[in-house]
């Protein structure tokens, strides 16, 4: 019956034993059967778990933040985090606390740099011609710079003087707490040549995002990483930890210590006239702290969620967040890159991998310049990055959301009488209100997205001051909910 069976299926007669098998040629047979099936399953259970990984990949959503350095890209991404991953948030509060002091450290410093200036020099002039910003207008040239009065010099008193001795032991914190926290804690002040707004590097196309998710550890996470407290941590010795938490204890106590002396030099009206004078506008710097010292400057101070939505941490390469968002049911990675020009390179990787790219550009800064290049105007910069970004044949397909940011600071800012005007002569004479000014920059970014887009694209803008958490919880809802749509149909038409 066997017999005649195998004559009949060619595949059964071709397996079968041989008939004459002696039982250790059979032992041996069933060992290499075996082994075979055992590595047969694991391949199975590789290829099955490979496609899982692909399904989720499919199935999560991957999103770019993008922008200039300061626009408000790793803002953005803390209102996400604030939202969708409130452990790791709380997990991150108290090591934020160093971060925050030192922002304020930093402003402190820098009062006592304009005030040691001023000192040297009570006649302070106004800003010089020379250094104002270059027009973020392309089509017209400056208009006349106006000369004022020579001002009245200053005068300073004995305060002055005991202010700048008591706060000078906060240079050495300052360091101190730059050195323990890593480059992140720098601001980047170098002056590039460059100057086009997203540089290709020769085989950028070719590298893998490997290699940044190693500069990755250099940001945000390991800086916070240096400040954790980790008693409970078995690899950290006892004398590291005592010495990290003693290292914070000394800073907390110094500056609880100059609380009033640092309220007292910013409060004070000379101060205020040289800053004035220097059109130096603190409250617009990044990491402004200075209306909450008397709050921060405590021994028991813990940072609320707004202080850690303005503490300032530039971030260096790319840093890759996941965050199960539950109404939509899937995982967001989010990408928060560095928006220096030094950093941009490292942005090409990812631009074939995203569903998504959110595009900020900080509007009130059509009268700064960029901080690695004092050459450039930052709108002028923003610009020429989401025109470069709207060109790329890449990204034709890719939806790009405008985040037209820092509206809070261009109200503040045009209500102190900075006029358009003077920087973008082609705004003319329309009126110097916040409405009519984020219109007319509105404009101006959807005119350059209609003139380089490769194929039609939809207009995605939203005006938006992400320190405002409450408002930009209800901008990322609708942003998230365009994205997954969007993303839906493109897996469809898959
Ligand atoms: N007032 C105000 N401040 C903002 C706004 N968005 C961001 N900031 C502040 O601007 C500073 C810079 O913001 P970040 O989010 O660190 O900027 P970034 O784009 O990540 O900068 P890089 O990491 O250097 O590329 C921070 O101190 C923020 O608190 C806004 O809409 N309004
Ligand atoms: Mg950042």
């Amino acid at each position: 019956m066997t017999r005649s069976f195998e004559a009949e299926d060619p595949l059964a007669a071709a397996i079968a034993p041989p008939p004459d098998e002696t039982p250790s040629q059979r032992e041996a047979r069933e060992r290499s059967e075996a082994e075979a099936r055992r590595v047969s399953d694991e391949i199975d259970k590789q290829i099955r778990s490979e496609r899982a990984a692909l399904q989720r990949r499919r199935d999560s959503v991957r999103v770019l933040l993008l922008g200039q350095s300061e626009s408000g890209k790793s803002t953005t991404l803390k209102n996400f985090q604030m939202q969708y991953a409130r452990e790791t948030w709380q997990e991150e509060r108290s090591s934020w606390r160093s971060i925050i002091q030192l922002n304020l450290i930093r402003s402190i410093v820098s009062l006592l740099d304009v005030l040691d200036s001023a000192m040297t020099n009570p006649h302070l002039p106004l800003t010089p011609a020379s250094s104002r910003p270059r027009t973020a207008d392309r089509t017209t040239s400056p208009p006349p710079v106006r000369t004022d009065p020579p001002p009245l010099p200053l005068e300073f008193s004995e305060l002055h003087r005991i202010l700048r001795l008591r706060l000078a032991p906060l240079r050495g914190v300052q360091q101190d707490l730059e050195r323990r926290l890593g480059a992140a804690a720098e601001e980047v002040v170098a002056s590039s040549m460059r100057t086009e707004a997203l540089p290709l590097p020769p085989g950028a196309r070719e590298r893998s995002s490997e290699e940044f998710a190693v500069r990755s550890r250099d940001g945000w996470r390991s800086a916070l990483e240096r400040f954790r407290p980790r008693g409970g941590d078995v690899q950290e010795t006892a004398r590291a930890a005592e010495w990290r938490n003693r290292k914070a204890a000394e800073v907390t106590e110094v500056l609880a210590g100059c609380g009033e002396d640092m309220k007292a030099l910013w409060e004070d009206s000379v101060m205020r006239e040289i800053l004035r004078r220097s059109k130096r506008r603190m409250e617009e710097e990044p990491g402004f702290f200075l209306n909450d010292i008397e709050r921060i400057a405590k021994r028991d101070y813990e940072p609320s969620d707004d202080d850690i939505i303005r503490a300032r941490l530039r971030t260096l390469g790319v840093q890759e967040y996941k965050f199960y968002v539950e109404q939509a049911g899937h995982d967001w990675y989010m990408f928060d890159v560095g928006g220096a020009r030094s950093s941009r390179a490292h942005w090409y990787p990812y631009f074939d991998d995203v569903n998504a790219i959110i595009f900020l550009a900080p509007i009130s800064c059509f009268d700064e310049r960029l901080r690695e290049d004092r050459r450039v105007n930052r709108l002028e910069d923003s610009y020429m990055l989401w025109q470069t970004l709207c060109s790329l044949r890449l990204l034709a397909k890719t939806q790009i959301i405008l985040f037209l940011n820092k509206c809070d600071l261009l109200e503040q800012k045009l209500r102190s009488g900075v006029k358009v005007v003077d920087h973008v002569p082609s705004f003319g004479d329309r009126g110097n209100d916040v409405e009519t000014v984020k219109k007319y920059f509105q404009t101006h970014f959807k005119e350059i997205a209609k003139q380089h887009s490769p194929e039609p694209r939809r207009f995605y803008v939203h005006l938006t001051s992400v320190v405002d958490t409450r408002a930009t919880a209800a901008t990322l809802r609708t942003v998230e909910d365009g994205i997954l749509r969007a993303s839906l149909r493109r897996a469809d038409l898959l």
